[in-house]
């Protein structure tokens, strides 16, 4: 048991899900639903991490194109559209709108870096049909 849990890559050996600087000074009880939820953050952060790892994989497919194409880095179009999307759904899940576009801009800027890095490291053709 102990041999699958190791082996979670969403845990790993040496993940202590327990770990905190409250052991030892609040009652068991409210440690032990602290860490029932707790639980459930780390499921989420998992999560959060394979979906940007995913989204990462797909925006460098774009930044591949946009290097090849000789396209701008940033569409600032399709990030207004983009940000006003995202603010309605956030509202709608109850989600601070302002946090939902300040996330969504880091990880554009992040996106945005990532295709000027391809684009610095990659070698124009010289015009023959791709
Ligand atoms: O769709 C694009 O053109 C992208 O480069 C992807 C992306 C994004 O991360 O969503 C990143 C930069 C652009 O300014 C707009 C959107």
């Amino acid at each position: 048991m102990s041999d699958q849990l190791d082996n979670d890559p969403t845990t790993g050996p040496d993940y202590d899900p327990t770990a905190s600087s409250l052991t030892g000074h609040i009652d068991s009880a409210v440690m032990e639903e602290l860490l029932a939820v707790r639980g459930s953050i780390d499921n989420i952060d998992a999560t959060l991490v394979y979906l940007l790892a995913e989204r990462f994989k797909a925006t460098q497919r774009v930044g591949y194109l946009k290097a090849r194409y000789q396209l701008p880095a940033g569409d600032p179009g399709r990030e207004a559209s983009q940000i006003s999307r995202l603010r309605r759904l956030a509202e709608e899940a109850n989600l601070d709108p302002a946090f939902a576009e300040k996330f969504l801009n880091f990880i554009i800027s992040e996106v945005i870096r990532h295709h000027q890095a391809i684009s610095d490291s990659h070698v124009p053709d010289r015009g023959e049909p791709s």
